[in-house]
């Protein structure tokens, strides 16, 4: 369903640390012009993260405080946000959600290479195993929302890349026939 007051979409991208979130985001926002929210950056430059949380080596979010300074900029539409998890935020701010998966080889050789180790880089291949983010997204969302897409190589990048970009249009070619 389509929000009435949105003069443009919300479209979130999530997935396992290292399945190319960012990467997607940054050439999306380039083509469509719409705004990248990186929400581990946004948490961190606005004070939403708390103790440092040892075993999981990474601070603990807080989320309410994260989520009400993001709810004007998400009511007025146009953002694509960026995050490793998807069930935190309210399920009416997003018009579709893409779940980025890789295999493990490549998302193993990924996160070492970007000084993962130990149990944070077991945890997280384990999540992609498990496609947790997956399930989280269709626990949150509506199914018929929540896309799977592939993303080991330029050529699926690009795919991608044109395949929310086809779907952009279609969504401004709908809510200006309504
Ligand atoms: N489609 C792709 N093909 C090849 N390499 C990719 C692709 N997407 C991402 N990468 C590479 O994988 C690494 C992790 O990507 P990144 O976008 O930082 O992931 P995330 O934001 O999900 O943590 C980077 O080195 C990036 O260049």
């Amino acid at each position: 369903m389509q929000h009435p007051k949105r003069a443009a979409p919300n479209i979130l991208i999530t997935g396992t640390p290292g399945v190319g979130k960012s990467t997607l985001c940054e050439k999306l926002s380039e083509t469509t012009g719409l705004k990248w929210l990186e929400i581990s950056k946004i948490a961190k430059e606005n004070n939403c993260l708390e103790e440092y949380d040892e075993e999981y080596q990474c601070c603990v979010l807080d989320e309410d405080k994260l989520l009400d300074g993001l709810e004007e900029v998400m009511s007025c539409g146009g953002n694509i946000v960026d995050y490793h998890c998807c069930d935190l935020f309210p399920e009416r701010w997003f018009d579709i959600v893409f779940v980025l998966r890789t295999d493990n080889t490549t998302l193993y050789d990924r996160l070492v290479g970007r000084g993962y180790s130990g149990k944070k880089l077991e945890d997280n291949i384990q999540c992609e195993i498990f496609q947790t983010i997956l399930e989280e997204a269709r626990a949150s969302y509506a199914t018929e929302i929540v896309h799977e897409l592939s993303s080991h190589t330029p050529e699926e990048l690009e795919s991608n890349l044109q395949r929310i970009c086809l779907w952009l249009q279609q969504w401004f070619n709908d809510t200006n026939n309504q």
